[in-house]
């Protein structure tokens, strides 16, 4: 198990009658790009929300790197090497696009603000947010208060925050959620960008499947909260049950067989 980055086994989580994810049995190799695909309401946020600990399995256990994570909190899977980005944007308004992401590499180091005055630390911290923000193709507003970026800059400034705290699985839920189209090629190249430096095993949640086939190493497809399948993108283009899931023409009792 320890070669994987993530696995789970037998995931479930049941609101109410509904079981949102179910049995899930998933594993994630290091330094992969993966993808999980699924119609509307099959379960991937909510897979996301088992990973990173913000809700409990009714059954089943996550594991990282091997360690059984199903008992640790959020801030304990952070700190683990789990960061998670949002389907909605998650920066701090007022202050500048640079301060958003040294407040987080600020929070990693353990350096307190009393500290401060020591300013060597300060500018190292300082220095090492301009090139996470250089990495997200941010460096050039720098200073702007991130209340005044557009959506599609702000959701690069979520990257370079979770950058900061130095995971190791990066788990990105939608970045391109409510883009304008003009905005979508840059957030997919910082996403390329990120894949090649090879830093991170990636785990994404996309609707744009043009994007996903194009950057991604595997796909998951999730479907009623089962896991349907998982493999190479050509395997998953061509497996029969995928496409019949995508047409609408699977029955529930298929995907329970
Ligand atoms: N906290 C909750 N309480 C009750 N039902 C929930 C809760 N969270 C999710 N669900 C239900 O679980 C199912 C899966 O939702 P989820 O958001 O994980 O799907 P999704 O695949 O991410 O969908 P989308 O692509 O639209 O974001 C849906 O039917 C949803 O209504």
């Amino acid at each position: 198990m320890a070669e994987h980055v993530l696995t789970t086994k037998g995931l479930t989580i049941q609101f109410g009658g509904h079981v949102a994810v179910n049995d899930v049995d998933f594993t994630l190799e290091p330094h992969t790009f993966k993808s999980i695909i699924g119609p509307n309401g099959a379960g991937k946020t909510t897979f996301f929300n088992l990973i990173s600990g913000q809700l409990k399995p009714t059954r089943g256990e996550v594991f990282f790197k091997g360690n059984d994570l199903t008992g640790s909190s959020v801030a304990q899977r952070a700190r683990m090497g789990i960061g998670r980005s949002f389907q909605i944007t998650n920066v701090l308004p007022s202050l500048t696009v640079l301060e958003n992401v040294r407040m987080a590499a600020q929070a990693v180091s353990g350096v307190s603000f009393r500290l401060f005055s020591h300013y060597r630390k300060f500018t190292q911290l300082e220095e090492k947010s301009f090139e996470l923000l250089k990495r997200v193709h941010l460096d050039s507003q720098a200073d702007k208060l991130a209340k005044n970026l557009s959506h599609g800059d702000k959701r690069k400034l979520e990257i370079a925050i979770l950058l900061a705290l130095e995971p190791e699985l990066l788990l990105l839920d939608e970045p391109t959620a409510g883009m304008s189209l003009e905005e979508v090629p840059a957030i997919i190249e910082v996403i390329r960008e990120l894949k090649e430096s090879g830093d991170q095993t990636i785990l994404l949640i996309e609707h744009k499947i043009d994007m996903v086939l194009d950057l991604s190493d595997r796909l998951a497809v999730l479907f009623n909260g089962k896991l349907l399948a998982d493999g190479t993108p050509e395997e998953i283009m061509n497996n029969e049950l995928v496409q019949s899931a995508y047409l609408g023409g699977l029955y529930d009792d298929t995907i329970k067989s």
